[in-house]
């Protein structure tokens, strides 16, 4: 099926989309904690997004809302405008550990998901020799993950995950536990895949020079109880360069933004008095 693409800046109708999303868990001591305080946030199809924020900031609590994975205190979460209530196989969430069935090669691994669901039809051999080709493990498709290194595992999930055709890839710090010259390769690689196949990501990170190497948008979660602080156009090519101005510029102004929400790391768990009150206990 061809996929639809957006010129940068020209985004479609949402794919995904949180709707006034609260969010609040229970504390130790049985308060109310508010991770996210009506996150208005809509990503159409083909976007590249980094969710970006101290930590704490509830990016991963906002991932998984958008993935159908975790329903919120109030608003609710939309795929192709209609709520979102249970995750689907359209939207594929990848962990930091790749998470793969230790007992099959890279190859089965791969092909897993169209096995599974019964989808595995005369095109599909050639599709996953495609993708295994386009991951760079095409000579590796005969090992077992523990034969692989970090990046090559991390890169079995993600073809593992582009075999089952979902709209949306959502990555929770994928390349966090890589060292650095590693994560590097990877962000080239999530990046160029991005590129070619204009497949719909989501990626939370630490990480400013992640997210400003690898996304077109770049949205910022902060504050006590977080918000969104900013949601910037990141898809300008200088900002693909780390050694351009504009990188640095962009860099230090993300850094302003983003250091006064640190001192919030711990107990960014005021019990949160007007809306605490307003959640279904
Ligand atoms: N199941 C839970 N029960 C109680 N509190 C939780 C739960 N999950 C998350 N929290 C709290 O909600 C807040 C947001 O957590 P979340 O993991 O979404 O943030 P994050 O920005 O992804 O953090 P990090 O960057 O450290 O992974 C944090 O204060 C966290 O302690």
């Amino acid at each position: 099926m061809a996929r639809m693409t957006f010129p940068v800046n020209e985004r479609g109708p949402p794919l995904v989309e949180a709707s006034r999303v609260t969010v609040a868990y229970e504390g130790s001591k049985g308060e109310q904690i508010v991770a996210l305080d009506g996150i208005d946030l809509k990503i159409a199809a083909g976007e590249f997004v980094c969710l970006l924020g101290p930590s704490g900031s509830g990016k991963t609590t906002l991932l998984k809302i958008l993935g159908g994975f975790q329903l919120p205190s109030l608003g609710g979460a939309l795929y192709r405008g209609k709520q979102l209530a249970a995750p689907t196989s359209q939207l594929v969430m990848i962990f930091q550990e790749p998470n793969l069935f230790p007992w099959l090669t890279v190859e089965r691994n791969v092909a897993f998901g169209p096995r599974m669901s019964g989808r595995y039809r005369a095109g599909t051999a050639a599709r996953i020799d495609d993708l295994l080709m386009t991951v760079g493990l095409h000579e590796a498709r005969a090992r077992y993950p523990h034969q692989l290194s970090g990046g090559m595992r991390q890169r079995t999930a993600i073809a593992r995950a582009l075999a089952t055709e979902p709209e949306a890839l959502l990555l929770d710090e994928p390349f966090s536990a890589l060292d650095v010259a590693l994560r590097r390769r990877m962000q080239r690689f999530v990046r160029s895949l991005w590129e070619t196949r204009r497949t719909t990501m989501v990626m939370v990170t630490h990480s400013i020079e992640e997210a400003l190497l690898c996304a077109e948008r770049i949205v910022v979660l902060g504050g006590r109880p977080s918000r969104i602080v900013e949601d910037l156009d990141a898809s300008s090519p200088a900002l693909k360069d780390r050694y351009s101005p504009a990188f640095a510029d962009t860099q230090r102004k993300l850094e302003a933004l983003i250091d006064p929400f640190e001192d919030d790391i711990g107990d960014a768990q005021e019990p949160a008095g007007a809306v605490a009150r307003a959640m279904p206990r």
